[in-house]
């Protein structure tokens, strides 16, 4: 019998009071992937992996993980995920590698602690109490804390958030490695570029519903697509989208920005933007600036969102 996927979601729903912030969410993330779950501020994302982590019970609809219920076989499932939190999860007293040779005991076949402290380039802090700790280490650590037990799926919530390049790039390959020997990854992250080059699969929700999924090139697949971002010196009305969008036809899409940029998306020949040129005129606007380009996952998310991605 094929594996189940590593996390299915059926029509979850999820309320706080009179606010719903999971409104009938499906989606799978297959074993052995990255998957990243992308959206706004707001779009529930947390309240969605708290529920696969069994923090929990789903009000409406069904989680599986690695084919259980995670509130109901917590204890079958805690040996075998691991979540890394944004507020890091350890407590502030305690040092950093104290805390990671605690965890590791509780595991049946732990990573060699060392080698991920040095991995993770956490070596000269191994006796700083994890509140003296920076943001990036504090980060680092997390992620070692959910990666020591070798978990067959680790849920990482924005990992690289307040770590330097350099620290991002050796989690980036760690987090890659971590797939190469077959753990499942479910991440959360405001980076697109992040999201971009490390996910086989993305989901992208918004106000607790699935507005777009797949592979970055499927979501960022060209066909004869590319991408103009107009800067004009003054505000347009409300309306002026539209007539834009009316102008161009059926094969452009015209989203608004603010009201003084928008995004194009279609085919971009000198026709196109001899149109543009014209409404500009009929807008009495100047272009201050205009780029052309492939569609980037950050296009996507506006597209599908109506919102800019706000790291
Ligand atoms: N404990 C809570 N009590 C009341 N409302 C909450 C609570 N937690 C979350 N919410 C609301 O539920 C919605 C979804 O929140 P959630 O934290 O899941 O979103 P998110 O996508 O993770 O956001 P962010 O990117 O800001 O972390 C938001 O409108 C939020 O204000």
């Amino acid at each position: 019998m094929p594996a189940s996927p590593a996390v299915e979601i059926d029509g979850l729903v999820m309320r706080y009071g009179e606010k719903v912030a999971v409104d009938e969410l499906s989606l799978r993330v297959e074993r052995g992937s990255i998957t990243s779950v992308l959206g706004p501020n707001g779009a529930g994302k947390t309240t969605t992996l708290e529920t696969c982590e069994g923090f929990r019970r789903p009000q409406g609809g069904r989680v599986r993980v690695l084919g259980l219920d995670p509130v109901r076989s917590r204890s079958e499932l805690l040996p075998r995920i691991g979540v890394m939190l944004q507020s890091g999860g350890a407590w502030s007293g305690v040092r950093a590698v104290e805390m990671l040779t605690h965890i590791a005991a509780l595991h049946a076949n732990p990573l060699p602690v060392g080698l991920l402290v040095e991995r993770l380039g956490l070596g000269d802090c191994g006796r700083t109490p994890y509140r003296r700790l920076s943001g990036g280490q504090q980060q680092r650590l997390g992620l070692a804390m959910a990666v020591v037990g070798r978990p067959e799926l680790v849920f990482v919530d924005e990992p690289t958030a307040g770590m330097d390049p350099a620290a991002r790039r050796t989690t980036w390959e760690l987090l890659k490695e971590l797939r190469e020997a077959g753990v499942t990854i479910v991440l959360t992250t405001h980076h697109m570029d992040e999201a971009e080059r490390l996910s086989d699969l993305v989901h992208v929700i918004d106000r607790g519903r699935l507005v777009a999924s797949g592979t970055p090139f499927e979501l960022t697949r060209a066909r004869e697509q590319t991408t103009i971002r107009l800067v004009v010196t003054d505000p347009f009305p409300e309306s002026a989208p539209d007539l834009l969008k009316k102008a161009l036809g059926e094969d452009t899409e015209v989203t608004a920005i603010n009201a003084q940029s928008l995004m194009i998306t279609g085919p971009a020949d000198s026709t196109t933007l001899g149109i543009v040129a014209r409404w500009c005129e009929d807008q009495g606007v100047l272009p201050e600036s205009m780029t052309l380009g492939q569609r980037t996952l950050e296009d996507v998310f506006l597209q599908v969102t109506g919102r800019e991605f706000k790291p």
